[in-house]
């Protein structure tokens, strides 16, 4: 390492230690090193263990240090710690690699979702055969697959598992994954633009298309038409179909009779909520993922206990329990997880609020407008109370990415993404956030009668 690096490295661990509290330090940045400091990025190397956790939960904190001593255009990522470095891997200028916390375009695969990392349990056993089944054999299984259930439960995690598979043993087929907002937005460019041969050729030409969210086709008759024909000119070339939706076909009244049967012409199968000790492997699952310290292993219990129909919700609570704990260096035991889920849904379950209920208490609490949310206003505070919102919204409801967006003013769903995404690492880090957004559950949960302002 370079002394200038080693020297810019120190005074940014400095003020991370200024930053969290000694045992977020110590747990979760102290092992990290400094790798290369080139323009304005720099590269940060983490034990593998520990790296996704930091990248997701700290990206926010180490940026801001890091900009308090580089400059404010500072960019960070986090990488492996033996990962090549830039000038290592490639003489040619490469492009700065994907910062850690912007969200995955539209379209590409999230390494994650595999199906290593898929628990198999009585309500998804099913959909996940037929998945593997269509990753090994493409077009030649069930075509199409079509998988539904409600949100939250891992169609979204197999269909990237199809595609991760197929990249890695598919023998060069090509897969593409869409969601139906990507493929709508492209589709409503490609007319204004007049390139709709381009936009033709990238849906068609490919061996396995994966398309997320069926149900958004709905009322969209142009969009629903030139999906309508995709399906076909890919079906009659014995390319595989995926497709997830929130329900039956049959129970997609707005669609066209046509795509229904179509839909319905292959494998139709349906996930459900996981049983308990579903929830307890996949907790204990990305426990283990994430290098998180148990004081002992039925500490997590109470989460699979109380938490069970939203494999995301499950997840949320197990964030919530690690921040809590980064926060005040205590144990994670039962008592410290039965504190947070009381705090979290005082409850015995957690309550469905609507995003109204969601924007109103927010912007109460933070003294913010509702239509300040929904405007382009990208002030702290402003920006502060939409990621708030948003993040609740994603706990509290089961709406998806897009029609959380869209109650925001018309943002997409990436723009949620990194919402939710930084709201999770300003809560691990900021003793402050923390207590807001508990105090703003606990609040939303309450029952109706109780919930004064
Ligand atoms: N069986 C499982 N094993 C491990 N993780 C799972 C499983 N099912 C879901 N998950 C995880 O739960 C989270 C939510 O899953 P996913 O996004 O695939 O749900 P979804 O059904 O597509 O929901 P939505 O319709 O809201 O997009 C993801 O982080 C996913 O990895």
């Amino acid at each position: 390492m370079h002394t200038q690096l080693e020297h810019t490295w120190s005074q940014i661990q400095a003020e991370l230690r200024r930053a969290v509290t000694d045992s977020t330090y110590h747990l979760w940045l102290a092992p990290l090193k400094a790798r290369s400091l080139d323009g304005d990025v720099l590269m940060v190397g983490a034990p593998e263990e520990i790296r996704t956790w930091v990248a997701d939960r700290f990206a926010r904190v180490l940026q801001t240090c890091a900009a308090a001593v580089i400059s404010p255009a500072t960019t960070i990522v986090v990488v492996p710690l033996d990962a090549p470095l830039p000038a290592e891997a490639d003489a040619r200028p490469a492009a700065p690699p994907p910062r850690p916390s912007e969200a995955k375009a539209d379209e590409s695969f999230n390494p994650k979702y595999t199906f290593d990392q898929f628990v198999i349990g009585d309500g998804n056993r099913l959909a996940h055969a037929a998945a593997l089944a269509v990753a090994e054999l493409p077009g030649q299984a069930y075509n199409p697959l079509f998988i539904y259930g409600p949100p939250g439960l891992g169609k979204t995690h197999l269909l990237h598992a199809i595609a991760n598979y197929v990249r890695s043993y598919g023998d060069g087929m090509t897969v593409r994954y869409t969601t139906i907002e990507a493929f709508t937005n492209r589709f409503i460019t490609a007319l204004r633009s007049s390139s709709v041969e381009e936009f033709k050729r990238r849906y068609r030409d490919t061996d396995i298309l994966l398309i997320d969210d069926v149900q958004f086709l709905q009322s969209k008759a142009k969009t629903e038409e030139e999906f309508f024909h995709t399906f076909n000119a890919l079906y009659e070339t014995g390319s595989q179909l995926v497709v997830t939706c929130d329900r039956m076909p049959r129970d997609m009244n707005a669609l066209a009779e046509r795509l229904r049967e179509r839909f319905e012409s292959g494998l139709v199968t349906d996930i459900r909520a996981p049983d308990l000790a579903t929830r307890m492997t996949i907790l204990r699952k990305r426990v283990q993922h994430d290098g998180v310290q148990l004081a002992s292993p039925d500490a997590i219990e109470p989460i699979a206990d109380r938490i069970t129909t939203n494999i995301r919700a499950l997840q949320g609570a197990l964030i919530r329990v690690v921040a809590f704990h980064s926060l005040t260096g205590r144990p994670i035991d039962r008592a410290l997880v039965t504190h947070v889920l009381d705090g979290l849904y005082p409850g015995a379950r957690p309550q469905q609020r609507t995003l109204a209920e969601i924007q109103e208490a927010t912007c109460e609490r933070l003294g913010v407008s509702p239509e300040a949310l929904r405007s382009p206003d990208r002030s702290a505070r402003v920006a502060w109370a939409r990621q708030v919102a948003m993040y609740l919204a994603r706990e509290l409801t089961d709406e998806t990415l897009p029609a959380i967006g869209r109650a925001f003013g018309g943002r997409n769903h990436t723009t949620v993404m990194h919402a939710c995404r930084r709201a999770s690492e300003r809560i691990a880090a900021d003793a402050e956030a923390y207590e807001l957004v508990r105090a703003l559950t606990a609040r939303l949960q309450q029952p109706d009668a109780d919930r004064g302002s």
